[in-house]
């Protein structure tokens, strides 16, 4: 099955186009968690267990681990989910670019060793930069497009030819990059204007969309901008918003209820 399609199961079995983001902060750990060893695994699972029958997706941040040194962690993560909830997709969120050599590992790293159903990466360094990524046919490969930070108008809104660079960078994934049918955009939910945009160029390209919960962004006014004609074509991401909705013991099930409430503002919007 191929990631689109496994997407696509997920959407529709549980109804929904959330998908929570793994981003976790040890300093944000409930009491009870802070002095055990697989601390990060163990909070991942807690969410994991709380949230996989309302969710399209899971995102887990690389940063968060390896910053901890805890990659065992993330792999140890992936697996569960994969072991226990098959049909939920994961989007390891590594957001890699290099040279095509080094991207060639960088692959291998996310599809091979993490065993990612996704990956999102950065498509600044130009075709032969994403070219590894794209040749793993039955993966997905996220690319960044119009990111859902302040800054992100700096240099994705430059004029590229009569059209800002963002658009640029949606039409030539579109037309030039897509040949595997796998590709897939990071459109922030903080810009539903240029989502409308973006949609417009790529038709049913599904979009990462971060930046609902902790940074702000407008649920009718992206769904009502990124959807697809059927409903769906959106991956909705929250991380802080759901996994530190409690600091104490009652986090997942603090967690569950934040992504039932948003799931159904989400759902309230679709065709
Ligand atoms: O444009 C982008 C691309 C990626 N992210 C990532 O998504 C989550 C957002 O976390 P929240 O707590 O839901 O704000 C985080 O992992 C970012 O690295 C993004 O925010 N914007």
């Amino acid at each position: 099955m191929t990631f689109i399609e496994k997407l696509s199961c997920a959407w529709e079995k549980n109804n929904s186009l959330v998908c929570v983001g793994l981003d976790p902060d040890t300093e944000r750990f409930p009491s009870s968690l802070r002095d055990v060893p697989d601390a990060i695994f163990q909070f991942n699972k807690a969410i994991i267990d709380a949230t996989h029958d309302l969710v399209c997706a899971y995102k887990p941040q690389i940063a968060y681990f390896s910053a901890e040194s805890a990659e065992d962690q993330l792999e140890k993560t992936i697996q569960y989910i994969q072991t226990e909830y098959p049909d939920i997709p994961v989007i390891l969120d590594s957001k890699r670019g290099d040279i095509g050599s080094t991207a060639k590992k960088y692959a291998v790293e996310a599809f091979e060793r993490y065993k990612a159903d996704a990956v999102t990466i950065n498509p600044y360094l130009g075709f032969d930069s994403a070219e590894p990524f794209l040749n793993y046919k039955d993966k997905g490969t996220v690319l960044l497009c119009r990111t859902s930070n302040r800054g992100a108008n700096d240099l994705q809104d430059l004029d590229v030819g009569g059209m800002p660079l963002y658009q640029k960078v949606a039409s030539m994934i579109t037309e030039q990059w897509n040949f595997n049918k796998n590709c897939m955009l990071v459109v922030g939910a903080t810009w539903p204007s240029q989502m409308s945009e973006v949609r417009e160029i790529v038709g049913d390209m599904p979009f990462l969309v971060p930046g609902v919960g902790a940074q702000g962004g407008d649920i009718e006014a992206l769904v009502k901008a990124g959807q697809t004609a059927n409903g769906t074509g959106l991956i909705i991401s929250s991380s802080r918003g759901v996994i530190y909705a409690s600091e104490g013991d009652n986090f997942a099930s603090a967690a569950r209820s934040v992504v039932v409430d948003l799931r159904e503002k989400i759902n309230l919007h679709r065709n």
